[in-house]
């Protein structure tokens, strides 16, 4: 007999990993390679719902991403709160990933860089088997919930608790960057080189014009600090009383973090990760006239009570694929609301999935007072039928089931073959190698750099 649609079992879980073409993006560790992987995750309920996710498709995520695909199977989609358990206890640890005590100690000690314990491409911070397994879960998460609400009729908003936002705002994601990668391999676009104060103006008013965005992040950390400086002052002076960010990734010293801050405090919003771990972060705050920003020194729950203690950091970047999912990002909004930390959102190469997910959970969250990060717009291929369009810097919050995006398994097939077909180069994200490519002495500098 075939199984009730309101049958909310997890019958099948699909993984295909893909290779997105990704643009010469320059950052501290080197620039991004010509091809990146993604994970997308499919869970078919019983009743015959299909949940979409998406998480990071390096290497070693997939291991652990099949361990727990196989222990979904018999559950229900339901069943979120008893999740993470599952994962813990079928993930494991991966080889990869270093103990997390060991590294919470070099974190925080300040005195240490973690050179060897970051994550080489994510630019995450110290990276722990912890970080890795919440990175698996949120993607399982997200499908869970897109099948729950595409088998109920709601929107994944709805199943969190109901949005309190109609839309949520973006910023758009400035990069150094060239015209194209070395040897022109990869992808041509038509956005030519950036690596002045010029060329990164003129790419904000493309992101202005084209989707509208108002606020503008900088990834810095490329340039000696007082190129970085200018390219702001010209990003001031293009669009006056316009919301800026600076980010050089934990690049600079103490002494030039609060240098930075003093000559840039009437322009920006915040500096985000000036300096790395957070001992150095909270001597920076403790002096710096400007709020500070961090997707790196608290990217975990264990890593929040030092340094809000210490007044380590004013800004928390949410992310859902660190957090553990949506719902855990819903935690970290409440923890940051109790000790009066503002709230914004981190982002690395994605798709559309997952860009719908991170517009899902920020309806949901009083206390999201900043724009949104974004890569979205440099990602020119996707595996939806339909990308998801800013307006007025934007996206609205609809009602649709689920997430309310719709795979295209043609495009899901191409990207695939495309991760078939790569002989290992490019299936885990290492923008040092990439740079190697262009600069074959390179290797990604330590910290603090400047
Ligand atoms: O600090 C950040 O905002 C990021 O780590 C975002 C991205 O990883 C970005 O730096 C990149 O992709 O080069
Ligand atoms: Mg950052």
């Amino acid at each position: 007999m075939a199984a009730a649609p309101e049958d909310l079992t997890v019958a099948e879980v699909r993984l295909t990993p893909v290779l997105v073409a990704d643009p010469p993006l320059l950052n501290i560790q080197g620039v991004h390679q010509p091809y990146t992987p993604r994970l997308i995750i499919e869970v078919v309920t019983a009743g015959g719902a299909t949940g979409l996710g998406e998480t990071y498709g390096d290497t070693e995520y997939l291991g652990p991403a099949r361990l727990l695909a196989d222990a979904l199977v018999g559950r229900r989609v339901t069943d979120l709160n008893g999740l993470p358990a599952l994962a813990d206890r079928v993930c494991g640890d991966s080889p990869d990933a270093t103990d997390a005590g060991t590294v919470h100690a070099v974190a925080t000690s300040g005195t240490v860089d973690a050179v060897a314990t970051v994550d080489a491409a994510g630019l995450r911070g110290a990276r722990t088997a912890g970080k890795l397994r919440r990175s698996v879960l949120s993607g399982f998460e997200v499908a869970c919930l897109d099948a729950w609400g595409r088998a109920t009729g709601l929107p994944v908003h709805a199943l969190l608790g109901g949005r309190v936002r109609d839309r949520v705002e973006y910023s758009a994601y400035l990069f150094y960057r060239w015209a194209a990668h070395p040897g022109d391999r990869g992808e041509p676009d038509d956005w030519g080189a950036a690596l002045d104060p010029a060329g990164i103006v003129a790419q904000a008013r493309r992101f202005a014009d084209r989707h509208g965005f108002t606020s503008f992040k900088l990834k810095g950390g490329v340039f000696p600090p007082d190129r970085e400086i200018a390219a702001i002052r010209a990003l001031a002076a293009a669009f006056p009383g316009q919301p800026l960010r600076l980010d050089p990734n934990g690049a600079w010293t103490v002494e030039t973090s609060l240098r930075v801050a003093d000559e840039l405090r009437d322009v920006l919003e915040y500096l985000e990760d000036p300096a790395s771990g957070t001992d150095r972060m909270a001597r920076v705050a403790a002096r710096a006239p400007v709020p500070l920003a961090t997707n790196m020194c608290v990217t975990a729950f264990e890593e929040i009570p030092e340094a809000f203690a210490r007044g380590a950091v004013q800004v928390v970047l949410s992310d859902h694929h660190y957090w553990g999912g949506l719902r855990s990002t819903r935690e970290l909004a409440a923890l940051c609301r109790t000790f009066g930390v503002g709230l914004s959102m981190h982002s690395n190469t994605h798709l559309g999935i997952s860009l719908a997910a991170m517009t899902q959970v920020a309806a949901t969250v009083p206390n999201l007072d900043f724009a949104c990060d974004t890569h979205y717009p440099w990602q020119t291929e996707d595996v939806l039928t339909e990308r998801l369009t800013f307006r007025d810097g934007h996206l609205d919050v609809g009602d649709a089931p689920g997430l309310g995006v719709t795979l295209d398994r043609d495009r899901l097939a191409a990207l695939h073959r495309r991760w078939l077909a790569d002989d290992g180069t490019h299936r885990s994200r290492d923008d040092a190698a990439a740079m190697r490519r262009a600069d074959p002495g390179w290797t990604a500098p330590a910290v603090p750099r400047w």
